[in-house]
């Protein structure tokens, strides 16, 4: 398990400063929600620490520094995100996925038959995303949660170790964002996890520490009780009173 390190992070776009001088440590093993108003810069945070976004300062996992890398190679230093929309492929198998993510080469035919046997790794993260069951399902014919499961799943089988994820339990059901809160915190065992959250309730169940960022930079972080009560949070969310997050938030 690894800590991640960003120090002084800047991302400018065209003049405008989406990201304006970002400090942020998430130890191993920790569940850190990132959560603050639209526009605070949430997203362009992990873009920048997966290399989609040219940021300066600096970003380190596990010890290496990310940025100046490429997207694939900071993806092969462990580091894995979901992005809102689904990236499955939805015209093939669960299982198929997991396979492709895996980076198995058996050529389109074994890779399209069913088999018998599943390598241990894709075992593993079928049942820790409980997908077993539906594991030969095409997987454009899951419900919502579960294709978010299945990208989880194909960080898993990537070996990620850092899980940075993008509002993960956006339009899933009750019992879906329950089962998802308990696979952050099965995942939180071995990996370090970091979830970008506009949904207050599910925060304040499974969160272990939040930062709260605002104009693209960090306003407040603690655990949930000590954000909670931070008045410049209270301050920002009230000044947002007529979006959703911000009566969801009750800050
Ligand atoms: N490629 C881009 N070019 C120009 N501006 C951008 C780009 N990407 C993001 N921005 C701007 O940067 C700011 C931060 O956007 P970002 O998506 O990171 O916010 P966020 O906190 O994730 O918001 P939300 O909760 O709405 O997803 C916004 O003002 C956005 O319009």
């Amino acid at each position: 398990m690894s800590e991640l390190v960003v120090k002084d992070l800047k991302v400018v776009f065209d003049g405008f400063v989406a990201v304006g001088g970002v400090d942020l440590t998430v130890p191993a093993g920790d569940v850190r929600f990132v959560i603050g108003p639209n526009g605070a810069g949430k997203t362009t945070l992990i873009d920048a620490i997966t290399g989609l976004a040219r940021a300066t300062g600096s970003v380190t996992f596990d010890g290496q520094e990310l940025l100046g890398r490429k997207v694939h190679k900071i993806a092969r230093l462990g580091v894995g995100r979901t992005f809102q929309n689904s990236t499955v492929f939805e015209e093939l198998t669960v299982l198929q996925n997991l396979d492709i993510a895996a980076g198995w080469s058996r050529g389109p035919f074994t890779m399209l038959r069913r088999r018998s046997s599943v390598p241990p790794a894709v075992q593993h993260a079928l049942e820790t995303i409980r997908l077993t069951e539906v594991r030969d399902q095409l997987a454009g014919t899951l419900p919502h949660g579960q294709k978010q499961w299945l990208e989880i799943g194909m960080l898993l089988v990537q070996n990620a170790r850092l899980f940075l994820l993008d509002e993960p339990v956006a339009g899933m059901s009750h019992e879906e964002r329950d089962a998802t809160g308990e696979l952050l915190g099965e995942l939180s065992k071995n990996h370090t996890v970091v979830v970008i959250e506009h949904d207050m309730d599910f925060l304040r169940r499974f969160a272990r520490t939040v930062t709260v960022m605002h104009a693209g930079r960090v306003l407040s972080e603690g655990t949930v009780a000590e954000v909670q009560a931070d008045p410049r949070v209270q301050e920002v969310y009230l000044g947002h009173s007529a979006s959703q997050e911000a009566h969801d938030a009750s800050l």
